[in-house]
């Protein structure tokens, strides 16, 4: 089952991999030929009703595919408002090789005579709100109809996540559908074909840019819209909260606030104006200041606990403390990991463990990474957490979805990198649910690096990652 939103991102992923979207059209198209033709024999008569997205362009593709049939095709609204290229080369392709190819814009002008089957391609997932006309009367003109009705996709102004429509919707009789089930559909009684048009399972396994298409920013945004972070670390180190402070907000956090030691405020404040201290008293984290801190995370929308904390035995008490408290989201990091597996906690948590922290946490590992995702999904399972294991390739998993990044370098075994996958799942855990969080900045800080050394070589600083997150987040440059 697929949502829209991840359907988009794993189309994103595809594209990245070498299969683009006209490609995933041209077999959508020819899926849903073939449901015609288990509908009615060659010479029927086929009415294609298309919109103006690519819920339209898969109908043109479908034309082509059913030259044996009487077929017309009847696009509402003009040519040239086709809103993709894709859907628009295939509209003139039929017009170029002399299809029985019309515009209709006026509702009043569609007579779709009297078919045996139609083809429902006026809106896909790309749909919002209520038909609007022509769209709306051509609804109640297809079910009026005797024919058989055949829908792209899902039927045209039902949502695909939901099953819900907000007016008029074609009647949920057939449906061709493609690469997976949607939710929207199950709610439905339709007759439903799933088409596999070809998107490799790489897609959906590896993160890749369509992770990102999530972080897209709507015009109208205020500040604290893209959340606050607090990270809660410092004392016997000074440099990784600070970095993981940074990258949160180069990760598009409003607001960063770092809980630390007294005894280091100055040293990490002095690493960037950037930063806003809050400390208390003494040298390292202890079970007097849990009080605090955790009406301090209460205002924050995400907290990374961890970073430079140390493992001093009160410190790792303070932190079991916290977490046994805490209902929000934090990412866990470094010497705070280990507390994770012997606590009761209402948050959620984002840990984010390598290898050898991860075999400390009680969970086992492997050098393949197939073997590793399946060991790592049963131990998020048994955790009942998001687990972010670092390593050549990543696994991200919740127990129940597992995905594996393959972005990052052998330049990023320096010091700090860590913080800064930190940090930056901190800042994503805002806008985002922690598993697509946790793959998001996986992806973007192993991009980061790559981009790093591309520029300059090995040698890569923590530092470096963090001035190219900003880029390695946006997903339409990649
Ligand atoms: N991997 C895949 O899933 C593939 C899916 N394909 C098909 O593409 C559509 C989704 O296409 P998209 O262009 O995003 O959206 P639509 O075609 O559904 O419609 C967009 C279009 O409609 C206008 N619009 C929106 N709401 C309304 C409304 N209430 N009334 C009238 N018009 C409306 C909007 O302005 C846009 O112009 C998917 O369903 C599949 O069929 C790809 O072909 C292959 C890969
Ligand atoms: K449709």
């Amino acid at each position: 089952m697929i949502t829209s939103d991840r359907m988009a991102a794993v189309d994103r992923n595809a594209e990245a991999l070498g299969v683009p979207r006209k490609q995933l059209m041209e077999s959508s198209g020819n899926a849903v030929a073939r449901g015609v033709r288990r509908l009615a024999d060659p010479g029927a008569a086929v009415a294609v009703v298309a919109g103006r997205g690519n819920n339209g362009g898969d109908a043109f593709v479908a034309a082509r595919f059913l030259d044996d049939y009487d077929v017309s095709v009847r696009l509402l609204g003009r040519p040239e408002s086709i809103a993709t290229d894709i859907a628009r080369e295939n509209w003139e392709a039929l017009r170029t090789a002399e299809y029985d190819a019309e515009t209709v814009t006026d509702s009043a002008d569609l007579d779709l005579a009297d078919p045996d089957v139609v083809v429902d391609g006026m809106l896909g997932t790309g749909v919002t709100g209520a038909l609007r006309e022509p769209a709306a009367t051509a609804a109640e003109a297809i079910n009026d109809l005797d024919a058989q009705v055949l829908s792209i996709d899902v039927p045209s102004g039902v949502d695909a996540d939901t099953g819900e429509s907000a007016g008029v919707a074609v009647d949920d009789d057939r449906v061709v559908t493609f690469h997976d089930e949607k939710p929207g559909l199950q709610a439905l009684d339709a007759d439903v074909t799933v088409a596999d048009i070809g998107i490799p399972e790489a897609a959906e396994r590896f993160t890749g840019p369509g992770d990102l298409l999530a972080l897209g920013r709507p015009s109208q945004s205020h500040k604290g819209d893209f959340g606050e972070v607090l990270v809660v670390g410092g004392g016997p180190y000074t440099g990784a909260p600070a970095l993981a402070a940074q990258s949160a907000l180069r990760a598009g956090a409003d607001l960063v606030r770092v809980a630390c030691p007294e005894s280091v405020a100055r040293e990490i404040q002095g690493y960037s104006e950037n930063l806003i201290l809050r400390p208390y008293d003494g040298d390292h984290l202890a079970s007097e200041h849990v009080e605090d801190v955790l009406s301090l995370a209460a205002e924050h929308d995400v907290a990374v606990l961890g970073p430079g904390l140390g493992n001093r035995e009160a410190t790792l008490a303070a932190v079991e403390e916290f977490l046994e408290e805490y209902d929000g989201t934090v990412v866990v990091d470094a010497d705070a990991l280990q507390v994770v597996p012997g606590i009761e906690t209402d948050a959620t948590l984002l840990c984010t463990p390598h290898q050898g922290e991860l075999r400390k946490m009680g969970g086992e590992t492997d050098d393949d990474w197939r073997a590793r995702s399946d060991l790592v999904a049963a131990f998020a399972d048994d955790l009942g957490h998001v687990l972010l294991v670092k390593g050549a390739y990543d696994v991200i998993s919740d127990g129940d979805e597992t995905r594996v990044n393959r972005t990052g370098n052998p330049g990023m075994t320096v010091g700090g990198t860590g913080d800064v996958l930190a940090g930056a799942a901190g800042a994503l855990a805002c806008v985002l649910p922690p598993l697509q969080a946790a793959a998001a900045a996986a992806y973007a800080n192993g991009r980061a690096g790559d981009e790093a050394v591309e520029a300059n070589g090995y040698g890569l600083l923590a530092t470096d990652l963090i001035d190219r997150l900003p880029a390695a987040l946006r997903s339409e440059t990649q």
